[in-house]
């Protein structure tokens, strides 16, 4: 029997050594990331806010909880998706345009091809441009620029007629303007680089979180680094909105998971951590309630004085909602004098035949369009390209 002693030991060590090998395996099958692909449909995304909400307060909130919160995540955290490159969006969406915007641009065609245009006529041209909310002055332009085109080349045939149009609808957008977003990280006279920092603001329910998503997506695929600022603490499930569209292409969202938290304070957190990073661009989303003028100012003015102290402000992007018309146009205007916009996008252009905003817009804030989201797909966020636009609403 003594003579075996050995061989148990020896039994015995390697028993304890399997064990052993087995736990850390289990373990660290629960650290492999989650392989749980989302799909682009609202229900899926939802879940993942959920978790990654759930995950992230326990972190904060009870302390040492990493077992449960890598059992959370691995539940459904999704597979980095690579999102859509921008060029050439608006080409693949200028169908949603062309059927929202097909009164206007149907109905304009229709009545320029009459035989002899009549008074009523030219009424009823300047009546459908004002549906479609071009405005009274662009319109009145417009009316102007064709009754001297017809009088003078005295074009009858359809594709003379749309060729006219279109020229003309192509000047009142304005091709001239500089649409570019201004998104490239500068350096400091200390030699550090700065992000560029996108301030998105506008009403609520216009689509802004949706925006900032969106716009993500448009960075990443253009090869940026990216981090994301949840200041709108309004709302909490904003932030979990947005970690998730961030989550999805592998960016990371500072947030508060405090109710009512201060948004500049967010702010700064998220340009302070992309500074740290070194990443290209820090896209902040507000809350932006528009309860009163003074309020609005107090509330934007901190955000962007905190967020001056890190870096620069490179762009402050107005959302608008399409669908809303003139009331739109009355919010843009406070937003404009209050936050210092340099750029719009025009949201939900597909569920309105009111593209003529796009006009209105320009004209009355004096900034240009710089995307518009022709809907709720994460790669339904387009580059405004002038020509493109008008191409949708003379589409059909
Ligand atoms: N059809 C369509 N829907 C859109 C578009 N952009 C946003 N939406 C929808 O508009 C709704 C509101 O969007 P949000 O991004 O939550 O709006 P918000 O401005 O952040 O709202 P608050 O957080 O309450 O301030 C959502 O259901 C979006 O899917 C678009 O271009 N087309």
């Amino acid at each position: 029997m003594n003579d075996l002693l050995p061989l148990w030991i020896t039994l015995a060590v390697l028993a304890l050594v399997g064990l052993g090998f087995l736990g850390f395996s289990s373990s660290k099958r629960r650290k492999t990331p989650p392989t749980t692909t989302i799909t682009t449909d609202g229900a899926a995304a939802g879940d993942v806010s959920d978790v990654a909400g759930r995950a992230s307060s326990a972190t904060l909130e009870d302390g040492p909880a990493t077992e449960s919160v890598d059992d959370a995540l691995a539940e459904v955290v999704p597979a980095i998706e690579v999102p859509e490159a921008p060029a050439g969006r608006l080409a693949r969406l200028r169908d949603r345009l062309a059927r929202s915007g097909s009164p206007l641009g149907a109905k304009l065609l229709a009545v320029l091809s009459r035989d002899h245009l009549s008074e009523d006529d030219w009424d009823e041209l300047e009546e459908t441009l004002l549906l479609a909310d071009v405005g009274a002055g662009p319109a009145a332009e417009l009316i102007d620029a064709l009754r001297t085109d017809v009088r003078v080349q005295g074009v009858k045939d359809p594709e003379g007629v749309r060729a006219m149009l279109r020229a003309e609808l192509v000047r009142l957008v304005d091709p001239t303007l500089d649409r570019r977003l201004n998104t490239a990280p500068t350096t400091n006279e200390a030699g550090e680089k700065v992000p560029a920092v996108v301030l998105v603001v506008g009403v609520n329910g216009t689509g802004k979180t949706t925006t900032v998503g969106k716009l993500t997506r448009v960075l990443v695929a253009e090869g940026n680094e990216v981090i994301l600022g949840a200041a709108d603490t309004f709302r909490a499930a904003a932030a979990d909105q947005l970690t998730t569209w961030g989550a999805r292409v592998g960016v990371e969202t500072i947030r508060s998971f405090k109710d009512g938290a201060d948004p500049a304070a967010v702010a700064f957190d998220a340009v302070r951590t992309g500074r740290q990073r070194g990443v290209d661009v820090v896209l902040v989303d507000t809350a932006g309630r528009l309860q009163n003028k003074a309020g609005l100012m107090d509330e934007l003015g901190k955000i962007s004085r905190v967020i001056t102290k890190e870096a620069p402000l490179s762009e402050v992007l107005l959302v608008l909602d399409a669908t809303t018309g003139q009331n739109g146009l009355n919010q843009a205007r406070v937003f404009a004098e209050v936050a210092g916009v340099t750029g719009i996008v025009l949201t939900k252009l597909d569920g309105t035949a009111k593209g003529g905003i796009v006009v209105a817009v320009q004209r009355e804030l004096g900034v240009p369009v710089k995307l518009v989201g022709l809907g709720e797909g994460p790669d339904d966020l387009a580059p405004f390209v002038a020509e493109d636009f008008v191409d949708g609403l003379l589409q059909g």
